[in-house]
């Protein structure tokens, strides 16, 4: 068996990035939100594009200005009015002052704004009742925030609110992003029925295709929902060969155990994957399995992870090493792991001894940290009920003894 750490690095190894120059396609700047960026951003203006106020006021020189208080007002005559979006035209002299708005280009002259609230107006006079900290304040100065050229934002990067604005002031209308990965999820075994079947003995509902496609979309994929496959070699065979020619990344989910119907791995050899992983030290998720065609199909990526199909297993496995390899994939270009932080536990944990245990429950934030807690109820792998509403899962390393309440403990976000 791997180690959880060992496996994640086999399993990331095997991931080769999507091409920046094939992998991409480009959307509106309106719909690129979450989306990857394909190439590096930089514009050929600088910004701010032109020195401007950062106030509503008067635009002064410095010089003009610098000293006075409320007992020691300092008169300027008002020139001119600078309203955002209009070009100045008058320069300001000395002893003038122009009236400006934010965002209003500076005028010729002027070097400093006084804002409105510490002037009295009178006409077209206006005096200065509080000096300026300093030469310049309330001016944004021309690519004081930015120079053209110089990099806006590296390729790879998830295009959040912050990175759009960005998109927009270097007039990227339409933007190269990464195309979205997309992932076959075959589910596996005699024994399920697609929701909405009535149950006859012995059958259970296939619940598995449902979640990991729920999943997926949340990792920015799109889901290949590949349907029910019989535990039969042959349907098997198909099933795996089709959805490999179909999707960069294949997830099935049951038959990767030691069961007499459980043949996911001797298809995946027979078709000529190279198993990388069969079992990996965690709990749940023990029998996880990793095959790499891309030999064999002769394209970059061509992974296969048979997931275990207790729906628990399922999960938890996709969250901890499939969905870091999709981030990969993708081309994210960093931070594939999941994001861990330390949590103090509500309850007692306990782990399996030999295997990295995860127990799922919420995350609480309180003050001056997180509190970890535990979901009541059997933490059995085939317990998908007390699963929901989960937000993180709480690790307790290899032989490591209980966790007392109160005991801090590492945490892995899902
Ligand atoms: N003798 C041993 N038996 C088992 C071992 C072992 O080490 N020795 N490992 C156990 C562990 S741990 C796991 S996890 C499971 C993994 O089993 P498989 O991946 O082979 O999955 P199946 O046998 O096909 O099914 C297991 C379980 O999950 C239910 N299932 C399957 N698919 C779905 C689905 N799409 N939706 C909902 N539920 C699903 C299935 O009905 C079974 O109950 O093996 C243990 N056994
Ligand atoms: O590893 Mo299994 O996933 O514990 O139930
Ligand atoms: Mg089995």
């Amino acid at each position: 068996m791997l180690s959880v750490r060992d496996a994640q690095s086999i399993i990331l190894d095997l991931v080769r990035p999507f091409d920046p120059q094939t992998d991409i396609e480009t959307v509106d700047l309106s719909s690129c939100g979450d989306r990857l960026l394909a190439t590096p951003l930089s514009a050929n203006a600088d910004f701010p594009y032109w020195d401007n106020s950062a106030m509503d006021g008067y635009a002064v020189r410095y010089q003009d200005v610098s000293g006075a208080s409320p007992d020691r007002p300092l008169p300027l005559q008002i020139v001119t009015e600078i309203a955002a979006g209009t070009t100045p035209q008058t320069a300001i002299a000395p002893g003038q002052a122009a009236r400006i708005f934010t965002g209003a280009m500076m005028p010729p002259g002027a070097d400093t704004v006084v804002m409105q609230e510490q002037t009295r107006r009178t006409g077209d006079r206006v005096e200065i009742l509080a000096s300026p900290a300093e030469k310049g304040d309330f001016v944004r100065l021309a690519g004081s925030f930015y120079r053209a050229g110089t990099s806006l934002l590296p390729a790879g990067v998830r295009l959040g609110a912050a990175d759009v604005a960005l998109l927009a002031i270097a007039q990227c209308s339409r933007v190269p992003v990464y195309r979205r990965p997309r992932v076959a999820i075959l589910s596996t075994g005699n024994e399920l029925v697609p929701p909405g079947t009535p149950l006859q003995a012995g059958q259970l509902v296939d619940s598995n295709q449902y979640a990991l496609a729920t999943a997926v979309t949340a990792a920015g994929a799109i889901p290949l929902l590949s349907g029910i496959v019989p535990d039969r070699p042959d349907a098997l065979k198909q099933a795996i060969a089709r959805t490999l020619e179909q999707a960069d990344l294949v997830l099935s989910t049951g038959g990767v155990s030691v069961g007499d119907y459980d043949y996911v791995e001797q298809i995946l050899e027979e078709l000529g994957g190279q198993i990388h992983v069969k079992s990996v030290a965690v709990k749940p998720g023990k029998p996880l399995t990793v095959a790499d065609f891309s030999a064999e199909t002769d394209r970059p990526n061509r992974l296969y992870f048979g997931l275990p199909g207790n729906p628990v297993s399922a999960l938890v496995t996709f969250w901890r090493f499939v969905r870091p390899a999709l981030k990969k994939l993708a081309g994210e270009r960093q931070g594939w792991g999941p994001t861990f932080l330390t949590a103090r536990s509500r309850h007692e944990l306990k782990g399996a001894g030999r295997r990295e245990t995860y127990l799922w429950g919420k995350l609480h934030p309180v003050s001056g940290g997180y509190e970890f807690e535990l979901s009541q109820g059997s933490h059995s792998s085939g317990n998908l009920i007390n699963l929901a509403q989960t937000t993180a899962l709480a690790v307790v390393e290899v032989d490591r003894g209980p966790i007392a309440p109160g005991e801090l403990v590492s945490v892995m976000l899902v």
